[in-house]
């Protein structure tokens, strides 16, 4: 669905924040994870064509970025920012729900049917009429996933959408990537939560100072634990507690590691 060949991109001249990216996705579940500073907000900005590579080609759906506009992207792949303030404007929650979609052209009364299924995804059906300013952070990243998922395209990007969600918003999160990943969308996800991380993705690329330096299934770069502390990234906490444990296997879930504690030694 993403095909990246040889991709670099600096903001000032001379200084490479992306150096030599070579990338294929597919309808994997994927999390990108790196420092800060990796550059994994540039390489999404780049797959959404709000950036242009320096060097390198990007397609996306077979078309290659540099030859559409930021618009004729956009009803491809959908970016979910990772502040939520830099992407609402509208003056209620459903009229924000309801922008991608107008936006693309779809009739009014098909853009708010495909906006009230994105907010009952997101558990905000009843909140239609509310300023979507008046609402917590954590609802107001729930209403920018629905505001994408509702523009119904094949690729959706979220940067960050566990930051400001309690336990309940994370499982909320995890159940909307596995109903859009069911659907057979590519989701991609740049996360900091390595828990979450190793409970719900398939994939996982970890990026270094602009290079992938891990893209494996997610166990198999868990298992990385040096090249993990290179890139200044902890492994997730039940990881961890497996290898004090002393388990031979690379554990990603409380359930995993209990199971594992069971066997005889
Ligand atoms: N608009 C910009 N102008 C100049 N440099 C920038 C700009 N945006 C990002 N950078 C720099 O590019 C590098 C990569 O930044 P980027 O935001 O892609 O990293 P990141 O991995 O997404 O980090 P974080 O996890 O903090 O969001 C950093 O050194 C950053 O300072």
């Amino acid at each position: 669905m993403i095909k990246i060949q040889d991709v670099c991109f600096g903001y000032n001249e001379g200084q490479d924040v992306l150096q030599g990216l070579t990338l294929e996705f597919d309808q994997r579940t994927t999390a990108i994870i790196g420092q800060n500073g990796a550059g994994k907000t540039t390489l999404v900005k780049l797959l959404k064509g709000l950036l242009k590579p320096t060097g390198g080609d990007i397609w996306v759906a077979g078309v290659n970025s540099k030859d559409v506009t930021v618009a004729q992207l956009a009803g491809k792949i959908g970016l979910v920012f990772q502040n939520p303030n830099d992407q609402i404007f509208k003056r209620t929650v459903l009229e924000e729900v309801m922008f991608g979609p107008l936006n693309m052209k779809v009739e009014t009364a098909a853009a708010k049917q495909q906006a009230l299924q994105a907010l009952e995804m997101v558990g905000l059906a009843d909140q239609t009429d509310v300023n979507p300013h008046d609402l917590g952070l954590s609802e107001k990243k729930l209403i920018s996933i629905a505001s994408i998922v509702a523009m119904n395209t094949d690729i959706i990007i979220l940067d960050e959408p566990t930051i400001a969600q309690d336990a309940a918003g994370k499982r909320r999160i995890a159940q909307i990537i596995e109903q859009l990943s069911q659907e057979g969308k590519l989701v991609m996800t740049i996360l900091h939560d390595m828990d979450f991380v190793a409970a719900h993705f398939e994939r996982t690329i970890v990026m270094n100072r602009g290079k992938v330096v891990l893209d494996d299934k997610t166990r198999e770069v868990f298992s990385h634990q040096d090249l993990l502390r290179e890139a200044c990234l902890d492994t997730p906490y039940v990881t961890q507690l497996g290898k004090q444990w002393g388990l031979p296997e690379t554990v990603l879930t409380t359930e995993e590691l209990i199971s594992a504690m069971k066997r005889p030694r």
